[in-house]
């Protein structure tokens, strides 16, 4: 039997005393689009910092194919990061640098790359998310949309197996969230990679999610998993049924 591509294992998560979520089970399989999904302040954003390795857990571990990245030294922490592409909100460019500046920025730091190698690298990956000629843009001069497939471009700068993204679509119109997971879809299967996704967009979560977990906030843990297509028809519980359908409890009483 092959081994999942990540086993998140009996994790239990929160800020000092405070838990947020716990005994979390799960696994991530590879070229999964996988959705972290539940209400607001249910912890999802906390799940994705403690699998990246920002908010040790209280308990548990995350292991990366067989790796227990808690349970490892820094050296074998920082190996596992190398593989990883993030991106927040936010997609957290550097202001002051261009576009190509921002793609560059981490093939500097972790790659021997020669600056002519860069160069085609950062033109490539720039036109993989359609901001081929965008180089020389500065972040202040993008649309909202192009600011998020910048963001993307700098994630995926050092070809990453894993990325993971916190609500990328947020404030984009429907049409260019849309293009935005298309685009997300396309890269991945271009660069082989599996992918985490942090959520609730329920067009994103029904249309390109292969698999998710569904977090709540009153129990403190997960409710089910699965894909999302087959959750909404037939999850046990139905508040994950609900969710999905964007139902609320007034219109399933009033049915
Ligand atoms: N740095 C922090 N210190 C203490 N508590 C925090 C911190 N960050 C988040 N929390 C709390 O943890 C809980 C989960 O927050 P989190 O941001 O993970 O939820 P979320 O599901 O991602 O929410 P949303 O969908 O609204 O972004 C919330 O009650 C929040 O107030």
């Amino acid at each position: 039997m092959t081994r999942p591509f990540i086993e998140v294992r009996n994790l239990s998560i929160g800020y000092g005393a405070r838990p947020v979520q716990k005994d979390l089970n799960f696994n991530v399989n590879k070229n999964d689009v996988f959705f972290v999904v539940g209400g607001s302040g249910c912890g999802k954003t906390t799940l994705l910092k403690s699998m990246i390795g920002l908010l040790p857990p209280s308990q548990g571990d995350v292991c990366y194919e067989g790796v227990a990245f808690y349970g490892s030294d820094h050296e074998q922490q920082l190996a596992l990061l190398k593989n990883w592409g993030i991106t927040f909100q936010t997609g957290a460019l550097f202001s002051s640098m261009t576009l190509a500046e921002n793609v560059a920025l981490p093939m500097q730091l972790y790659t021997k790359l020669t600056g002519a190698q860069i160069k085609e690298a950062v033109a490539y990956k720039l036109a993989l998310v359609g901001l081929a000629g965008f180089e020389a843009f500065y972040p202040s001069e993008l649309s909202g949309g192009m600011h998020k497939r910048a963001g993307l471009a700098r994630a995926i700068a050092l070809d990453p197996k894993l990325l993971f993204f916190d609500e990328p679509s947020a404030g984009l119109d429907p049409i260019s969230s849309m293009r935005l997971d298309e685009l997300i879809v396309q890269v991945c299967g271009a660069l082989d990679s599996t992918v985490i996704i942090v959520s609730h967009e329920l067009p994103s979560i029904l249309t390109i999610g292969t698999h998710c977990i569904f977090l709540d906030s009153e129990s403190k843990t997960m409710l089910d998993s699965g894909d999302p297509k087959v959750l909404a028809e037939s999850s046990q519980s139905i508040k994950v049924r609900n969710f999905l359908n964007r139902q609320t409890s007034a219109e399933v009483v009033s049915q």
